[in-house]
Protein backbone atom coordinates (compact mmCIF):
# COMPACT_ATOMS: atom_id res chain seq x y z
CA UNK A 1 0.00 0.00 0.00
CA UNK A 2 1.44 3.18 -0.97
CA UNK A 3 2.41 5.24 1.81
CA UNK A 4 1.48 9.18 0.65
CA UNK A 5 -1.38 10.83 1.59
CA UNK A 6 -4.87 10.47 -0.23
CA UNK A 7 -4.26 14.28 -1.84
CA UNK A 8 -1.15 13.52 -2.82
CA UNK A 9 -1.98 10.66 -5.24
CA UNK A 10 -5.45 12.58 -6.35
CA UNK A 11 -3.37 15.44 -7.12
CA UNK A 12 -0.41 13.72 -9.33
CA UNK A 13 -2.96 11.83 -11.30
CA UNK A 14 -5.33 15.20 -11.99
CA UNK A 15 -1.77 16.37 -13.33
CA UNK A 16 -1.29 13.18 -15.51
CA UNK A 17 -4.85 13.46 -16.30
CA UNK A 18 -4.15 17.48 -17.66
CA UNK A 19 -1.12 16.11 -19.66
CA UNK A 20 -3.63 14.49 -21.57
CA UNK A 21 -6.00 17.05 -22.64
CA UNK A 22 -6.03 17.82 -26.25
CA UNK A 23 -4.65 21.28 -25.62
CA UNK A 24 -1.37 19.47 -23.88
CA UNK A 25 -1.34 17.01 -26.93
CA UNK A 26 -2.70 14.02 -25.61
CA UNK A 27 -3.01 11.28 -27.87
CA UNK A 28 -6.19 8.94 -28.29
CA UNK A 29 -3.94 6.13 -30.17
CA UNK A 30 -1.60 6.08 -26.77
CA UNK A 31 -3.98 6.84 -23.72
CA UNK A 32 -7.27 5.61 -22.50
CA UNK A 33 -7.92 9.27 -21.00
CA UNK A 34 -6.72 10.97 -24.41
CA UNK A 35 -9.29 8.59 -26.30
CA UNK A 36 -12.39 9.71 -23.28
CA UNK A 37 -11.38 12.76 -23.87
CA UNK A 38 -11.52 12.81 -27.42
CA UNK A 39 -15.13 11.53 -27.53
CA UNK A 40 -16.41 14.43 -25.97
CA UNK A 41 -17.43 15.19 -22.26
CA UNK A 42 -20.82 12.82 -22.28
CA UNK A 43 -18.16 9.78 -22.52
CA UNK A 44 -16.59 10.67 -19.39
CA UNK A 45 -20.07 10.89 -17.67
CA UNK A 46 -21.53 7.57 -19.22
CA UNK A 47 -18.43 6.28 -17.20
CA UNK A 48 -19.62 6.96 -13.81
CA UNK A 49 -22.94 5.90 -14.13
CA UNK A 50 -21.58 2.46 -15.04
CA UNK A 51 -18.99 2.72 -12.71
CA UNK A 52 -21.06 3.63 -9.83
CA UNK A 53 -23.57 0.88 -11.03
CA UNK A 54 -20.99 -1.33 -10.13
CA UNK A 55 -20.17 0.28 -7.20
CA UNK A 56 -23.71 -0.46 -6.02
CA UNK A 57 -23.61 -3.85 -7.09
CA UNK A 58 -20.39 -4.86 -5.42
CA UNK A 59 -21.26 -3.17 -2.02
CA UNK A 60 -24.67 -5.06 -2.28
CA UNK A 61 -22.72 -8.13 -2.77
CA UNK A 62 -20.21 -7.13 0.18
CA UNK A 63 -17.44 -7.80 -1.61
CA UNK A 64 -14.37 -5.75 0.34
CA UNK A 65 -11.78 -5.98 -2.99
CA UNK A 66 -14.75 -5.27 -5.66
CA UNK A 67 -15.77 -2.59 -3.29
CA UNK A 68 -12.04 -0.74 -3.84
CA UNK A 69 -11.56 -1.57 -7.23
CA UNK A 70 -15.07 0.07 -8.33
CA UNK A 71 -14.65 3.24 -6.05
CA UNK A 72 -11.56 3.58 -7.51
CA UNK A 73 -12.42 3.45 -11.21
CA UNK A 74 -15.59 5.73 -10.15
CA UNK A 75 -12.90 8.16 -8.68
CA UNK A 76 -10.58 7.86 -11.43
CA UNK A 77 -13.57 9.04 -14.09
CA UNK A 78 -14.79 11.58 -11.59
CA UNK A 79 -11.19 12.90 -11.69
CA UNK A 80 -11.65 12.62 -15.61
CA UNK A 81 -14.43 14.94 -15.23
CA UNK A 82 -12.87 17.48 -13.12
CA UNK A 83 -10.04 17.39 -15.76
CA UNK A 84 -12.59 17.99 -18.41
CA UNK A 85 -13.87 21.10 -16.08
CA UNK A 86 -11.00 22.53 -15.73
CA UNK A 87 -11.53 21.70 -12.32
CA UNK A 88 -9.32 20.37 -9.56
CA UNK A 89 -9.08 17.62 -6.85
CA UNK A 90 -8.17 20.23 -4.24
CA UNK A 91 -11.61 22.19 -4.25
CA UNK A 92 -13.18 18.47 -3.42
CA UNK A 93 -11.05 17.94 -0.99
CA UNK A 94 -11.08 21.91 0.19
CA UNK A 95 -15.07 21.66 -0.12
CA UNK A 96 -15.34 18.46 2.27
CA UNK A 97 -13.06 19.97 5.20
CA UNK A 98 -15.19 23.09 4.57
CA UNK A 99 -17.63 20.98 5.63
CA UNK A 100 -16.42 19.42 8.74
CA UNK A 101 -18.24 19.41 11.57
CA UNK A 102 -21.03 20.36 10.11
CA UNK A 103 -24.29 17.94 10.22
CA UNK A 104 -25.85 17.18 7.00
CA UNK A 105 -28.96 17.65 9.04
CA UNK A 106 -28.12 20.82 10.47
CA UNK A 107 -27.13 22.26 6.52
CA UNK A 108 -30.28 20.39 5.02
CA UNK A 109 -32.60 22.49 7.68
CA UNK A 110 -30.73 25.87 6.75
CA UNK A 111 -31.56 25.09 3.71
CA UNK A 112 -35.27 24.53 3.43
CA UNK A 113 -35.32 27.71 6.18
CA UNK A 114 -34.58 29.68 3.13
N1 LIG B 1 -6.42 5.11 -12.85
C1 LIG B 1 -6.63 4.87 -14.04
C2 LIG B 1 -7.71 4.03 -14.45
N2 LIG B 1 -8.65 3.38 -13.74
C3 LIG B 1 -9.43 2.76 -14.64
N3 LIG B 1 -8.98 2.99 -15.90
C4 LIG B 1 -9.54 2.48 -17.15
O1 LIG B 1 -10.91 2.79 -17.16
C5 LIG B 1 -11.59 1.79 -17.90
C6 LIG B 1 -12.71 1.30 -17.03
O2 LIG B 1 -13.69 0.91 -17.82
P1 LIG B 1 -14.33 -0.56 -17.69
O3 LIG B 1 -14.05 -1.18 -16.38
O4 LIG B 1 -15.74 -0.38 -18.07
O5 LIG B 1 -13.49 -1.35 -18.78
P2 LIG B 1 -13.64 -1.28 -20.34
O6 LIG B 1 -14.81 -2.08 -20.76
O7 LIG B 1 -12.29 -1.70 -20.88
O8 LIG B 1 -13.88 0.29 -20.62
P3 LIG B 1 -14.53 1.01 -21.88
O9 LIG B 1 -13.68 0.67 -23.09
O10 LIG B 1 -15.96 0.57 -21.99
O11 LIG B 1 -14.42 2.47 -21.51
C7 LIG B 1 -10.59 0.69 -18.24
O12 LIG B 1 -10.14 0.82 -19.56
C8 LIG B 1 -9.45 0.97 -17.26
O13 LIG B 1 -8.18 0.58 -17.74
C9 LIG B 1 -7.92 3.78 -15.81
N4 LIG B 1 -7.12 4.31 -16.78
C10 LIG B 1 -6.10 5.11 -16.39
N5 LIG B 1 -5.84 5.41 -15.07
C11 LIG B 1 -4.77 6.36 -14.70
O14 LIG B 1 -4.67 7.33 -15.71
C12 LIG B 1 -3.33 7.40 -16.14
C13 LIG B 1 -3.29 7.81 -17.60
O15 LIG B 1 -3.83 6.77 -18.38
P4 LIG B 1 -3.61 6.80 -19.98
O16 LIG B 1 -4.18 8.08 -20.44
O17 LIG B 1 -4.33 5.60 -20.52
O18 LIG B 1 -2.14 6.70 -20.19
C14 LIG B 1 -2.73 6.02 -15.87
O19 LIG B 1 -1.34 6.08 -15.74
C15 LIG B 1 -3.40 5.67 -14.55
O20 LIG B 1 -2.71 6.32 -13.49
Amino acid sequence: MTTDTPEAVLKRLADLLETRLPSRGGDPSTSYVAKLFSKGPEAALKKIGEEATELVMAAKDGQADRIVAEMADLWFHCLVVLTENGLRPELVTAELARREGLSGLTEKASRTEK
